[in-house]
């Protein structure tokens, strides 16, 4: 609780360098944090309020008392006392109610919290302490009143309800302080883990003054139908503008011939051209299944066995290749993709991806990407929940391009987990990058140009 309020001192001392500081505390350890900020604040010289509900976790009865030793006592917490004391603050702490919240919301807290958010809209910022009371920090559900925070320091991991829905806009601009306790302490709703970016720029592949193409990762796409033939191409521009050094796409259908670069070689069916693939000398990595149709399954099963680097996209997620997947494999379903594979209605997917990617990793084996706003990647030793992106990401053929990102960093020697990390990070900031140019407009050959420039940015926090 020291810890967590020091935090949240700092945090309300950047936000708000000067002026008064009024801090609300509800009974339970949630509003303990607000009281050590508000020490922390009185101590460093800040005009505080403090506005407390009695307390009923020991360590906040503690803390009160800790206050009152340096001379701040609690007024009692009320909507009139709030709404008088919010007139005129730099800036309102909201420690009413943590991961202890379970709804319904009580009506007299419901009073407080709609103060809260009627200060706000008046000019005091606000900063919420773990989650913005009145949200369950678990999976997002559709959020009753809830506090509108403006920045949320959250404490010892990411809690669901801060990643996902509409919850998460309630959070503002979410810090994570991790914590110093025993690991048994962790609140059970602290799950999540994000990278940050500089890990992400440190892991991708640099390569030698001499490289050459066929050092830069041999990639195959197969996919691609007569009605289809797009995707795989897509595929095959991502794994080009991601760095790969040969791109051959193999089909049944004529593909369009839209990038030189592509090597397309066209087969009479997968049957007899699988065989042929295996010995004609395997790739550095796979991409199966855009476009490919109702062969997809087959053909994923057979390439799987060849054991090589692939990613498994669109058609290629079928529910009978339970346990196929091997260490060096990543599926990437859509939500829909995955509720087909685990078969349950898609609002279970989007009602708690968390959840889904595990279960879907559990099932499949290697790693799985569960493709959202945000992007959830799993394995057996993680789980990380994706940053950024841009919501005219949302069209057809994005995913397309992020198998083939995915291959081309196989391709180029990373392993399962980090190629799909990396890959969905650069994904999502060449996303940012085109959505600066094209807003909802962008398309995925948009996002493909800016890839280069999205691993340069990444680079650039990583070294
Ligand atoms: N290791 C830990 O567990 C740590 C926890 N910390 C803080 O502790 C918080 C969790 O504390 P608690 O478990 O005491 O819970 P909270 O303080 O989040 O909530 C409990 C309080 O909320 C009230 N409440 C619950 N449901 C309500 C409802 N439906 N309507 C109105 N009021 C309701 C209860 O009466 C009680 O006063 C975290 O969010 C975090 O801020 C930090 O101090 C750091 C360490």
């Amino acid at each position: 609780m020291e810890e967590a309020g020091r935090a949240v001192a700092t945090a309300a001392q950047r936000l708000a360098p000067s002026g008064r500081v009024v801090l609300l505390a509800g009974g339970g350890a949630n509003g303990g944090d607000a009281l050590v900020a508000a020490r922390h604040l009185s101590v460093a010289g800040r005009d505080v309020q403090v506005l407390a509900a009695p307390a009923t976790h020991p360590l906040t009865r503690l803390n009160r008392r800790r206050l009152k030793a340096v001379g701040v006592s609690p007024q009692v917490l009320s909507p009139a006392r709030l709404r008088a004391g919010a007139r005129g603050a730099a800036l309102l702490v909201d420690g009413l109610l943590g991961t202890g919240f379970r709804a319904p919301l009580r009506p007299s807290m419901e009073a407080l919290i709609a103060e809260v958010n009627a200060a706000r809209a008046q000019g005091a910022p606000v900063l919420a302490i773990d989650v913005p009371s009145g949200l369950e920090a678990g999976p997002a559900r559709a959020a009753g009143p809830a506090v509108q925070a403006d920045a949320t320091v959250t404490l010892m991991g990411w809690k669901p309800a801060l990643l996902f829905g509409e919850a998460a806009t309630r959070a503002g601009a979410v810090d994570l302080t991790p914590l110093s306790v025993p690991r048994a302490w962790v609140a059970p709703e602290a799950v999540a883990a994000r990278l940050p970016d500089a890990l992400i720029g440190f892991w991708l592949p640099e390569r030698p003054a001499d490289a050459h193409k066929g050092t830069a990762g041999r990639v195959w796409v197969l996919g691609g139908h007569p009605g289809t033939a797009g995707a795989p191409v897509l595929a095959g521009v991502g794994a080009l503008r991601t760095g790969a050094g040969l791109v051959t796409l193999h089909s049944l259908a004529e593909l369009p011939l839209l990038h030189p670069e592509l090597m397309v070689r066209r087969h009479p069916s997968w049957p007899e051209a699988l065989p042929a693939l295996a010995a004609s000398g395997l790739p550095d990595a796979l991409a199966v299944g855009m476009g490919l149709g109702p062969e997809a399954a087959e053909v994923a099963r057979a390439v799987l066995a060849w054991k090589v680097p692939t990613v498994l996209d669109a058609d290629a997620l079928q529910p009978d290749l339970a346990g196929a997947g091997h260490d060096r494999c990543v599926w990437t379903p859509h939500p829909g993709e995955a509720a087909r594979l685990l078969d349950v209605p898609t609002a279970q997917v989007t009602g708690d991806p968390l959840v889904s990617a595990r279960a879907l990793q559990a099932q499949m084996g290697g790693v799985v990407v569960l493709k959202g706003g945000p992007s959830v990647v799993a394995w057996s030793g993680g789980l990380v929940v994706a940053r950024g992106g841009h919501p005219g990401m949302a069209t057809a053929g994005m995913g397309d391009t992020l198998a083939g990102v995915i291959a081309a960093l196989l391709g180029q020697g990373l392993d399962a987990a980090r190629a799909a990390l990396c890959a969905v990070r650069l994904h999502a900031r060449a996303g940012e990058r085109a959505a600066a140019r094209h807003h909802y407009g962008l398309v995925a050959g948009d996002v493909a140009e800016e890839l280069g420039g999205a691993w340069l940015d990444l680079r650039a926090t990583g070294r």
